[in-house]
């Protein structure tokens, strides 16, 4: 049996554009594209770890909005469940120090940009 993986993820609209990550470089999604987020721990709601996640990584503050999508997705060495929410930036300039990079991308741009496979449900969704 694969292990199972509960994760977040927060999409952050500005104007036409989302924020975006890319992963470091290690495991099975080294250097892909995300939005970001992490794993939910024991006793957390999806919220208050999405909240936790992006202090975490981003150092800012967000408000978690609409629930947007749960995407179910086999991968290679694991299988994931990651919950996607429309958050708002509250506080802080979502400075990452957990990823090679950042970039705001229209829905259109991102098709140029290698998500995580599990990421296409929530690009397509995007309006
Ligand atoms: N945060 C986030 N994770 C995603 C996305 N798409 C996707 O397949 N994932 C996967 C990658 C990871 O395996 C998992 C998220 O876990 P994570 O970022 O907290 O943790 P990680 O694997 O780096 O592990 P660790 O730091 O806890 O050791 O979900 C996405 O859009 N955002």
């Amino acid at each position: 049996m694969k292990k199972r993986i509960e994760v977040v993820a927060a999409v952050i609209k500005k104007d036409n554009t989302y924020f975006c990550a890319q992963r470091k470089d290690q495991g099975e999604l080294a250097r892909k594209w995300e939005f970001p987020g992490g794993k939910i721990e024991k006793g957390e709601t999806q919220a208050k770890a999405l909240k936790r996640e992006i202090k975490e990584e981003l150092n800012t503050i967000i408000e978690v909005k609409d629930f947007l999508i749960t995407v179910n997705h086999e991968y290679n060495t694991f299988n994931l469940v990651m919950h996607a929410y429309e958050c708002e930036v509250i506080e802080g300039d979502l400075d990452t120090t957990e990823h090679l990079d950042q970039k705001w991308l229209t829905k259109e741009e991102m098709a140029a940009f290698d998500f995580a496979a599990a990421d296409l449900p929530i690009i397509d969704i995007l309006n």
